[in-house]
Formats: C-alpha cells, sequence, structure tokens
C-alpha cells in the first residue's frame, strides 16, 4: 500500500540531471493563475503522482510537460537539456507519451489502427514512401502491427484488435487508448486520470500494470483515486490553487497537514454547494 513496498527509483547517479523537469512554471487564464511558479522533478523509472483538489491545477500542469499549453513563465528540461517552446508533435521524439482524460480513440479506426498512430517515432520510412506503396513501407506497417499487437497484449487487450471502438466497453477502449501511448516506447509516460471511470478489478489491474511500466519508464500520473496513487507513486506532488504544497512519499503526503487542509476545504466548500460530487 506504501512506496515502503517498493524498490526505489533509479537515481541515474549521484548529481545526475532528473529525466524531466518543470521550473517555476506560470500559467495564466485571464485574470486566473492557473500554475503559479510550479517546479516538479521527475526522476528515471520514478512513479510520480500529481494530486489535488478540482480546480488545483493538475492538467494544466501535464499540458505544459507535454507541449500542449504554452506557460507564460518558466523552464522544461529533459535530462538536463532545456525544450525550449516544446510543441505536442515533438513529443515521440523526446521519448514522451500521454494518455487523455477519458479515451480520445479516432471512431472510425479499428483498436489495433488507434495503436498504430501512436508509434510514429519508430517508423522509418517516410510518409512519401508509404503513399507510394515501397516495399520498405510495406515492411515497416507489418513491424508496427506487431509492436501494437504486443501493446495491446500488454494491457491485457490482444482479443479486440480488429474491433472498432464504440464496439467495445470503457475499460477496454481506456485500455486501448493506454496501448497506444505505450506502442511508441516512451521513456516518460504521462496518465491523465487513467482510473476515472473504473471498477476496482480495472483498477488493481492498471497498479501492476503502472509498477511493471516503471521498470523501464518514468510515469507521472495525474489522478483523483487516491488508493491507486498511494499504492503505486514513489512520490507525490501535490497543488492547491495552482501551487506545490507538498513534495514527498505517499506517507509524507499522507501525514502533510497541509495536504489534509487543501482537501477538507474542498470538502467543506462542496458542502456550502449543497453539492454531493
Ligand atoms: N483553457 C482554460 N481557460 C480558462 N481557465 C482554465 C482553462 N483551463 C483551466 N482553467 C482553469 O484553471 C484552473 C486549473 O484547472 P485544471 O483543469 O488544471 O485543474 P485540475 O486540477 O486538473 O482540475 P480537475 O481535478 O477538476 O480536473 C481551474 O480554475 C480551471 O477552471
Amino acid at each position: 500500500m506504501t512506496s515502503a513496498v517498493h524498490q526505489p527509483p533509479a537515481a541515474g547517479g549521484p548529481g545526475a540531471a532528473p529525466a524531466f523537469a518543470v521550473e517555476d512554471v506560470t500559467v495564466r487564464f485571464g485574470g486566473l493563475t492557473a500554475l503559479d511558479a510550479v517546479s516538479l522533478e521527475l526522476g528515471a523509472r520514478e512513479v510520480h503522482g500529481v494530486i489535488g483538489p478540482n480546480g488545483a491545477g493538475k492538467t494544466t500542469l501535464l499540458n505544459v510537460c507535454c507541449g500542449f499549453q504554452r506557460p507564460d513563465s518558466g523552464t522544461l528540461s529533459r535530462a538536463g537539456r532545456p525544450l525550449a517552446a516544446l510543441a505536442p508533435h515533438q513529443l515521440v521524439d523526446l521519448g514522451i507519451a500521454r494518455t487523455l482524460q477519458g479515451v480520445g480513440l479516432f471512431r472510425g479506426l479499428t483498436a489495433l489502427e488507434n495503436v498504430m498512430v501512436g508509434a510514429d517515432r519508430h517508423r522509418r520510412a517516410g510518409f512519401l514512401a508509404a503513399l507510394l506503396g515501397l516495399p520498405r513501407a510495406e515492411a515497416d506497417r507489418r513491424a508496427l502491427a506487431e509492436r501494437a499487437r504486443s501493446a495491446l497484449a500488454e494491457v491485457g487487450a490482444a482479443d479486440v484488435a480488429d474491433r472498432l471502438p464504440a464496439a467495445l466497453p470503457y475499460p477496454v477502449r481506456k485500455r486501448v487508448a493506454l496501448a497506444r501511448a505505450l506502442v511508441a516506447e516512451p521513456e516518460i509516460l504521462f496518465l491523465d486520470e487513467p482510473a476515472g471511470g473504473l471498477g476496482s478489478d480495472d483498477i488493481d489491474e492498471l497498479a501492476g500494470l503502472i509498477r511493471r511500466l516503471a521498470e523501464r519508464a518514468t510515469v507521472v500520473l495525474v489522478e483523483h483515486h487516491m488508493d491507486l496513487v498511494m499504492a503505486v507513486c514513489d512520490r507525490i506532488t501535490v497543488l492547491d490553487f495552482g501551487r506545490v504544497i507538498a513534495v514527498g512519499d505517499p506517507a509524507a503526503v499522507q501525514d502533510d497537514p497541509a495536504v489534509a487542509a487543501a482537501y477538507l476545504g474542498e470538502e467543506s466548500a462542496r458542502g456550502d454547494e449543497g453539492g454531493t460530487a
């Protein structure tokens, strides 16, 4: 349940640059400061949770890390190399992949084809070769399909390769979406609420999968499901109103009075609104 059962993340040696770092990032939407001088350091093969009450800035932070949101100020770096104006299309080449909240699969493509879309990094023949049907492109396509099948197998969805997303139950669609992120063999994987909409059996399987992935990649987990976060994370960053209020291992974060206060504040705000969500 706690980090005590986990191997410590590979540190990469004393003084090694973090696998990925965000430094002093601020994002404003009009008058609202969604992120306020936020920093985050990810070690190699670390599972890092990002938690916080609704509206704390978790998705905005993930969007900044993946080039979907340009910060107003602050810097990003990958293994010590600054990333200037990171754009989403560069992610795959940088060994970075993400899943979206929800699912986000293409309706008209089978599960296998959806997963193949995630693998551009490993395509060697160019688009023109593919268009002209050159042999290299066909060999690439077959190799890619093989890799996509392995990714589907890894998430326990090999049997749905030829089905369209609409024909699949929601938890299975989520697995396919995860396979699409895995097929590029990312070194850093950002997961945005992967447990959303899943039942407890699927969440247990997801926990096992995340720990297995951490043997070869850094995993960032933005998640509301606290049991999952506490069970799989090596370290956790807690955001509240766009600020980092705590960073530490699960036990330390659970015992941190500032974290309890942030979540209690959220509950009492809901109580004031008479809401139940
Ligand atoms: N594109 C946008 N335009 C204006 N405000 C935004 C935009 N995106 C996010 N916000 C605001 O920024 C703040 C942080 O939002 P964000 O979605 O990052 O929080 P979150 O922690 O992911 O929340 P949740 O847990 O509800 O998903 C919120 O107040 C949100 O309303």
